[in-house]
Formats: structure tokens, sequence, C-alpha cells
């Protein structure tokens, strides 16, 4: 049996925004993680996923529900459980650059965790143990006393790998980490995720706002609209047989190579603005930009439903009881626009 490394239950973040706004950021997010898998993360900018991230990493305290890492409540940890927390799980950041102290050389950017931490009071061990990271990522040792302007975005992101690295942790959350790269260089960075993930065992939480990339790394993905989980299955699954209707529509957005199918192939194109979360929609927060949304969608929240094995889905249109005993209540009110 698969061990789960992190799951939440119904996790809530709301934002006090003052002058009695509450901004709703993320709302009942329920999953799991398995030991050593890729867990996509995605939806576009705003729907929660950093919110999630940072949750997990208990930068921010829920609002409402569980984070169970290991077991154990990330938000009831005494000081030595935290200090121990941290060393098994890391962050990498989409912008590499923002994230590295401009200031430090490279050595000093990887070396800090481990002297937060206390782990080399040698600085010869502590500079090999260095060079050994680069060398995981790719760079080599004359990298180490330079500083991150004189390098590339991809090289970059490969010194915030070796940084999230050093202190050998089990679990990375990578929030966007390809997103301000080029597309070739992305899959050179995604290529070395996938190379350490199976040296090191390491489990990903990985974040991503569309879905291009995520099926290369990702085991399994959860799509997350306006702070709600939508669809979650393994990643084959959700190319195959995209269920829900902003699933569809994220999928029909990625560009195909081939001319001939680009042309021919349906693309759903969202109407309407994102909502604010700050005032989300009534029943289904999906349900004023839904192609296929009925009245039933603005009176009730769905379930969060195993339509098939494994593939779970937050939409009306699966819920069998309402199609047979309410069918009246079914008014499609917009079709999908094809290219
Ligand atoms: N510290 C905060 N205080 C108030 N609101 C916040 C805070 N952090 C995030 N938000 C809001 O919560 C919502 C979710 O933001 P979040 O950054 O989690 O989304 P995201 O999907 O990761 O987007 P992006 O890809 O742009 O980072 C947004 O409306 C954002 O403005």
């Amino acid at each position: 049996m698969t061990a789960k490394i992190l799951q939440l239950n119904q996790l809530t973040k709301h934002f006090n925004m003052g002058k009695g706004q509450i901004l709703q950021a993320v709302n009942d997010v329920t999953f799991h993680i398995n030991k050593g898998e890729t867990f996509g993360l995605v939806g576009e900018s705003g729907c929660g996923k950093t919110t999630v991230g940072r949750t997990i990493m208990g930068l921010y305290n829920k609002t409402s529900g569980d984070v169970l890492y290991d077991g154990q409540n990330v938000h009831n940890l005494d000081d030595n459980e935290t200090l121990h927390f941290y060393r098994h799980m890391q962050m990498i950041f989409q912008d590499p650059y923002a994230s590295l102290n401009p200031r430090s050389t490279v050595k000093e950017v990887i070396a800090e965790p481990m002297e937060v931490h206390g782990l080399y009071p040698n600085k010869k061990e502590q500079l090999d143990r260095v060079i050994q990271l680069l060398e995981e990522v790719g760079l080599n040792r004359d990298h180490a006393d330079r500083y991150p302007h004189e390098f590339s975005g991809g090289q970059r992101q490969r010194i915030g790998i070796a940084r999230a690295l050093a202190l050998d942790p089990d679990f990375i959350i990578a929030d966007e980490p390809i997103s301000a790269l080029d597309v070739s260089v992305q899959a050179q960075v995604v290529n070395l995720l996938k190379n350490l993930q199976e040296e090191k065992s390491l489990t990903f939480l990985f974040i991503a706002h569309d879905l291009s990339m995520v099926k290369q790394i990702s085991d399994r993905i959860g799509v997350m609209y306006l702070g709600n989980l939508v669809e979650l299955t393994s990643s084959d699954s959700l190319y195959e047989n995209p269920l829900h209707p902003y699933t569809q529509a994220l999928l029909s957005a990625i560009p195909i190579p081939d001319p001939d199918i680009e042309d021919t192939r349906e693309r759903i194109i969202l109407e309407g603005e994102l909502p604010s979360p700050i005032n989300p929609p009534s029943g289904c927060v999906f349900r004023t930009r839904c192609p296929f949304a009925m009245d039933v969608c603005a009176r009730k929240k769905p379930e969060w439903r195993e339509v098939e094995k494994d593939h779970y889905v937050a939409c009306h249109l699966y819920d069998e009881t309402l199609n047979k005993t309410d069918h009246s209540d079914i008014t499609i009110n917009q079709k999908p626009v094809q290219s």
C-alpha cells in the first residue's frame, strides 16, 4: 500500500481584509499526497494555489481544517518539532532571482539553511556539501563564488533547487518553478526535478497555472478554481477524460504543435471575468463562467464525488440523482464556443 506523506482535510484559509470583508482564498480543500509521487496543483492566477502551499508550510495559519504531515498536525507543533519539520519540507519559488539574495554568493545562498540548522560546524565540510549540491543540479564548483545575477534564469532556478536540497528534505513544494523560464529551459528543469526525485525519493507538490508542462511531471493532478478544488485524478485520466468544464477549458487552451489539429479542434473560451474571492458566486463558484451552467448551480454547492475510480469532481453535471429527479431544472444557458 502507498503511504501518505501529506493529508489536507477540508483546509480553509480566509484573509480578513478589514471593514467586514473576508477574502476566501482557500475553501474546504481535501487531498492527500503519497510518498514519492508528484502531485500537480493547477489553476489560474489567484485561485489559491500559493496559499495552499504556504498554509501547508505553516507560513499562514489555517482558518479551519487540518494539514497532516506524516500523520502530525503541522499547525500544532512545539518549537522542536517545528525545526524538525522545516528540515523535511522545503519550497522552490517561481522567480529564482527574487528568492535569492543578490548580495550573497551562490555558495552563501546554498549554505545558509545549513547554517541556520547548525549542520556543518566545519567550513571545509560545508563547502564540500555545497559543491556536491551544485553538481547534483548540473552546476559545478566554479559557480560557487559567483553572484546570482551572473546566471541565466534556468541556472538561477538550479541554484534555488540546490538550496532547497541543502537540508536533505523529503517533501518539496515547487511553486510555479518553471513559469518564468523559456520553454526549452522549462523542460530541462522538469527533467532535473524528475531525476532528483528518483535519486532521492522526493515527494513534490508542483504548483502551476496551466496544464501544459504539469502532465510530464505529475502522477496525479488537482485543479483549483476560485479557492475550491474542482477535479482530482491521475494525470493520464485528467488529460484523456477531463470531467469538469473548467478543466476542459484549461486543456483546450494548451497549444498543439500540429497546425491541422490546432485549426480544427474545439476550444472552450471562458466568458466573463474571474469573480472576486471576497464575494464569490453562490452555489458552484464556476457557474458564472460555465458553458453548461444550470439553475441548480446557483442554489447548491456541488458535492465532491468519485465519478470513476480515483477520479473526483465537484460538478452538478455528474449528480445522477439530480438528472433523474430534477431534470426540469437543467437549462443550459450557453454553448461552448468553437474556434
Ligand atoms: N497575505 C494575503 N493577504 C490577503 N490576501 C491574500 C494574501 N495572499 C493571497 N491573497 C489572496 O488570496 C487569493 C489567492 O491567492 P494565491 O496567491 O494563493 O493564488 P495563486 O493561485 O497562487 O495565484 P498566483 O499564481 O498569482 O500566485 C488571491 O485573491 C490573493 O489576492
